[in-house]
């Protein structure tokens, strides 16, 4: 799976220090940056994380902040981004199979290595349900986007 990775300063050490599980998982990842733990503003990458990942060029993004807090907003607000706080399996493998989230954030001052792998192994091995209601939801979603896009252009 192509994945598209990004992070703060708070997330770069985390960010840098799984490379070798996305190698192990059969990924090919594209860092967007940044590229140090030299201070930056998580909305910059989220732009280019989610940007990489609506053109279809990634399948899927992952952000890292000090939280995931920040990334998970910033995500939110790109038309086409599902964006979700992920620190638990069950919620890194649901989010994907009934809200078909395409990135997961994660804080790496919240979670250690270790669980963010099983994090991130649970978010890329699960896949959006077939089942209608779940469908229905995302679309729902989907149209809420649209309608505040028209907000914002006065209609
Ligand atoms: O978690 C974050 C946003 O939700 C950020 O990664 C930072 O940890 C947080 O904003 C603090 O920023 P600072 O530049 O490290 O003071």
């Amino acid at each position: 799976m192509k994945i598209a990775l990004g992070s703060d300063h708070c997330g770069y050490e985390m960010k840098t220090g799984l490379m070798p599980v996305f190698e192990k998982l059969g990924c090919e990842v594209t860092d967007y940056g940044c590229d140090s733990i030299e201070p930056v503003d998580f909305p910059d990458i989220a732009r280019r994380v989610c940007d990489a990942v609506r053109s279809g060029k990634h399948e899927r993004g992952i952000m890292f902040c000090g939280t995931g807090v920040g990334a998970a907003i910033a995500a939110n607000k790109i038309p086409g981004i599902r964006a979700a706080v992920c620190h638990d399996v069950y919620s890194s493998h649901q989010s994907v199979e009934h809200d078909d989230v395409n990135v997961m954030c994660i804080g790496a001052q919240i979670v250690g290595p270790w669980l963010t792998e099983d994090l991130i192994r649970a978010f890329l091995v699960s896949t959006f349900s077939t089942e209608e209601h779940f469908r229905r939801r995302v679309g729902k979603l989907l149209e809420l986007e649209k309608q505040s896009a028209r907000e914002l252009m006065g209609g």
